[in-house]
């Protein structure tokens, strides 16, 4: 069984509602009643331009793992008050619905559904919980990540942040997503040996401490490693860190390799550029400056602009924790549910906040691009039926602001949720962690300059196909109209 146990059974990872619910649906007997949920989120995290998409792996194993076992089934039998019938139909569970969702690494934007199930109403309710623990981190963290990417230009950049995560399950997935986002490796030696992601490491100020002093710290640490970044700044880094560092690279010659110098604190823009003048006088020009020290996207770029001789960046807290937003605030809402008499019919969720309005019936959603360079146009929502492919011309408007369209022609249009569960079977064979993360930066490299700004983005358009746009105005009017339905 491997520490990150992807045969973890997460079955009771579940709000007690979801459970309450079923047992609701099975006494019904409107338990397999057919239906269709979809997640999605409200608003752009961090008021960037996309999302990257990120958690589908976890999900998986997720879903292959469902199943109560006896002990989960005495469990509830204890706490809950649940029929006997009901627990013996928990224990038969078996996942058998379709799962479609975008790939890791997808651009997602926010109103457009990320992950469809559809199947069974007791087993799509069952579902919803962990499905959205998983991709509301994930995807979060894989943004934020992104955004830390596009000021890093092509720096490498070093995933710090096991210490400062929301515990232990967060460090390693958090890891996994930001290198989804852009990072190049991560500290956390098991997220290296568990999904392949390249391990990175230096020393901390503890060495330095427990030596007493830069050159016995440095010393020791060079006659055992062969590879060497110093960490400098414990006591003084340009009148001890930096000469100490350097006095022992010349003593040890070719038995190390001088790669680098860590700066942990201080003016990181006057001493980085301190540091490179010393380096650069001793002969090791090819040595290079590590920073760390609550970086983000706004210190890395702040430090670019200062034109600070960094090399590399070591990043923790702020991304591991998505530090300015804990959440990225996707949902799952009901869009479409068979009917007694084996119809579907589709359901919305009404609010007085136009925007918490969902969207009714079972959707798709549309990458349209350019034929000619390939680049993003928006997003085209549709009723799943419904197939633009065919289309000579598409009309886009905008859903809120209607007045606000264009009429595109000679694009593509691919859809963005793919199946992944088929009637409970997996169809869908993973791509390696590597290509996951070289897929995540070409996609953002179909994306126009203006939606990947990290201040103030262009809202790349996110817009409903006339059907999908007539449906929402017809369910919303009939029910304010008093005509709710009965279904049951
Ligand atoms: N030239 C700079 N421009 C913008 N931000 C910087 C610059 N130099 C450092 N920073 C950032 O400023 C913050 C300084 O934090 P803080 O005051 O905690 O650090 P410190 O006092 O240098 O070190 P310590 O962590 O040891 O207290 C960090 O987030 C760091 O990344
Ligand atoms: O600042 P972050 O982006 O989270 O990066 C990780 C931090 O972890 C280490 O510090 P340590 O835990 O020793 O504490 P410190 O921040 O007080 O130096 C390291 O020296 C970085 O400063
Ligand atoms: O390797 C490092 O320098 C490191 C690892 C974790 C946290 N801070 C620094």
């Amino acid at each position: 069984m491997s520490t990150i146990d992807v045969n973890a059974n997460l079955t009771l990872h579940t709000d007690d509602y979801e459970i309450n619910m079923m047992a609701t649906y099975f006494a019904k007997n409107m338990q397999n009643r057919h239906a269709v949920f979809e997640v999605y989120f409200r608003d752009m995290p961090f008021g960037n331009g996309y999302a990257v998409f990120a958690g589908l792996e976890h999900v998986i194993d997720y879903i292959k793992n469902l199943n109560f076992t006896d002990a989960d089934i005495e469990y509830l039998r204890k706490e809950g008050d649940y029929s006997d019938e009901f627990l013996e139909y928990l224990r038969n569970f078996k996942f058998q619905g379709t799962i479609r969702s975008a790939y890791e690494g997808d651009l997602v934007f926010n109103n457009e559904p990320i992950v469809q199930v559809e199947g069974t109403i007791a087993e799509c309710q069952l579902v919803e919980t962990a499905i959205l623990n998983i991709v509301n981190y994930q995807t979060l963290i894989a943004t934020k990540a992104a955004r830390i990417r596009s000021v890093a230009g092509n720096d490498p950049l070093l995933e710090f942040g096991s210490r400062r995560a929301q515990e232990v399950s967060a460090a390693l997935w958090g890891t996994r997503a930001a290198y989804i986002g852009g990072f190049d490796a991560t500290s956390n030696v098991l997220a290296g040996k568990e999904f392949g992601i390249p391990i990175s490491g230096t020393h901390a100020h503890s060495l330095v401490e427990a030596f007493g002093n830069d050159y016995d710290a440095f010393k020791a640490y060079a006659e055992t490693h062969k590879d060497c970044v110093f960490l400098v700044d414990t006591f003084d880094t340009l009148k001890s860190g930096v000469p100490e560092a350097i006095r022992v690279a010349r003593e040890m010659g070719d038995k190390i390799n001088f790669n680098g110098v860590r700066i942990d604190s201080g003016d990181m823009a006057y001493i980085s550029k301190r540091v490179r003048e010393m380096l650069d006088k001793a002969g090791y020009p090819d040595t290079k400056i590590y920073a760390s020290n609550d970086l983000d996207e706004y210190t890395i770029s702040s430090l670019k602009m200062q034109h600070a001789k960094i090399n590399v960046w070591g990043v923790g807290t702020k991304v591991i924790t998505a530090f300015d937003q804990p959440a990225l605030g996707a949902v799952y809402k009901l869009v479409s549910v068979e009917d007694k008499d084996g119809k579907m019919v589709d359901t919305i969720k009404l609010s007085n906040n136009a925007e918490k309005v969902s969207t009714p019936g079972k959707k798709q959603v549309w990458r349209i691009t350019e034929k000619k360079d390939g680049k993003s146009e928006g997003d085209y929502v549709t009723l799943a039926n419904e197939d633009p492919r065919v289309e000579k011309e598409l009309y886009m408007f905008h859903p809120q602001y209607t007045y606000i369209n264009k009429t595109i022609t000679n694009f593509n249009a691919e859809p963005l949720l793919k199946d992944i569960f088929v009637d409970g079977k997996l169809t869908y064979k993973s791509p390696t962690l590597k290509e996951t993360k070289q897929y995540a930066d070409t996609v953002r490299g179909l994306l126009w300059p203006e939606y990947k700004r990290m201040l103030n983005p262009e809202q790349y358009p996110v817009d409903l196909s006339q059907e999908a746009w007539d449906n929402k105005i017809k369910l919303i009017k009939q029910i304010r109209n008093g005509g709710q339905k009965r279904l049951q």
